[in-house]
């Protein structure tokens, strides 16, 4: 791969090729983000729908914070693909999850796109190790699979494959960072990234549950958005479990349930809770608590679930002072560019 025209805090303008759900958000947020960005989808009413999508995320973006000159009128939708690429500094791509598209698709637009331009893929799961196997420079080619809406959650998993260059990977982390996303740079592929591995499990025993009439729908969603989702917005699931060991942290927690990972809750197999996972699992909450006591760490998801609900109207919000609008959402989003 030929090194990036320009630095990922140089560019200005990104394309977005597949404006659907994904790319449509992709659009809105780089927008939002002040970029100018080219678009290209085949279907005839793509451009209609795309604007529509702009125009919805446009309120929730304007009350996270707009950069400066960020505006709509900097979207011009393509009639080509070749057209879109033509002068992106970084291309998105967001097309229909098929292995044969992408591949064919990836191929298309490593022949358009200027040398050294890195090319992302939204995808969910496919290894790009599968979908670079028809492009000329496979080296620019990395996974950049964002969360719906990618203009509002900040999570981007950024991972290359085998004939990824490592600067490729390291120059589209850093690029989606400048643009404020927050970024887990992957260093190996792994079916599903981390993320939708996580979901497809929970995905898949909920799937299982109403196949079997164990569980309406209602149940498994209201299971989680009153439940365990409350604390996951702000602590993920190890630190969180890491509290149900009280003092004795996740250490206690995995010698006290630990071997109901055995017992039949799940459909999926359990792995193997040996010397070495549970050390894993102790070390890295350790490593993710810091210097917070579990004192603190409480008081932090408590502060956390009362924000939640605040901000998710099962609490009046909070309204600030001289004014009787609501108090804005700190963004989480990074502030690089
Ligand atoms: N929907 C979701 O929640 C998420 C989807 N993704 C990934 O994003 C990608 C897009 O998914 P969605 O936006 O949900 O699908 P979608 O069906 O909403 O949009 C796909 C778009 O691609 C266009 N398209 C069809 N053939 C094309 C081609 N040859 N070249 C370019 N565009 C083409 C379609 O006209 C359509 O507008 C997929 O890889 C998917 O796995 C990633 C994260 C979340
Ligand atoms: C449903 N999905 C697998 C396409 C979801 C994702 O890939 C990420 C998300 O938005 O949760």
């Amino acid at each position: 791969m030929p090194s990036s025209p320009c630095a990922p805090e140089e560019v200005r303008r990104v394309a977005c090729v597949g404006a659907g759900v994904i790319g449509g958000g992709w659009v809105a947020h780089f927008l939002a983000r002040g970029y100018d960005v080219t678009a290209w989808d085949p279907a005839p009413d793509a451009e209609e729908k795309l604007r529509r999508l702009v125009a919805a995320a446009w309120p929730a973006l304007e009350q996270i914070g707009l950069a400066d000159g960020a505006s709509p009128d900097r979207l011009t939708v393509t009639a080509t693909l070749a057209e879109a690429v033509a002068d992106a500094q970084f291309v998105q791509e967001s097309a229909p999850e098929k292995l044969e598209l992408k591949r064919s698709l990836l191929a298309q637009l490593d022949a358009a796109a200027p040398p050294g331009v890195v090319i992302a893929s939204s995808t969910s799961g496919y290894p790009m190790t599968d979908m670079q196997t028809e492009a000329a420079d496979p080296g620019r080619l990395v996974v950049g699979h964002p969360f719906n809406p990618p203009y509002l959650i900040p999570l981007v998993e950024v991972v290359g494959g085998k004939r990824t260059d490592a600067e490729a990977v390291e120059w589209a982390s850093r690029f989606y960072k400048v643009a404020g996303k927050s970024v887990i740079t992957m260093e190996r592929e792994l079916p599903g990234f981390i993320a939708n591995r996580l979901q497809e499990a929970l995905w898949r025993e909920a799937l299982h549950m109403v196949a079997n009439g164990e569980a309406t729908v209602k149940e498994i969603d209201d299971s989680i958005t009153e439940g365990p989702g409350l604390r996951w917005a702000f602590m993920g699931p190890c630190l969180t479990f890491a509290l149900a060991g009280g003092d004795g942290g996740m250490g206690h927690m995995l010698d006290h349930f630990g071997p109901s990972l055995k017992s039949p809750w799940t459909r999926l197999e359990a792995p193997e809770l040996d010397d070495t996972l549970r050390a894993a699992m102790v070390d890295g909450c350790d490593e993710a608590a810091g210097s917070r006591t579990i004192a603190q760490l409480v008081a932090e998801r408590d502060q956390g679930v009362i924000d939640v609900l605040r901000a998710t109207g099962r609490l009046p919000r909070q309204r600030t002072e001289g004014t009787d609008g609501i108090a804005p959402t700190p963004s989480t989003m990074g502030d690089e560019k």
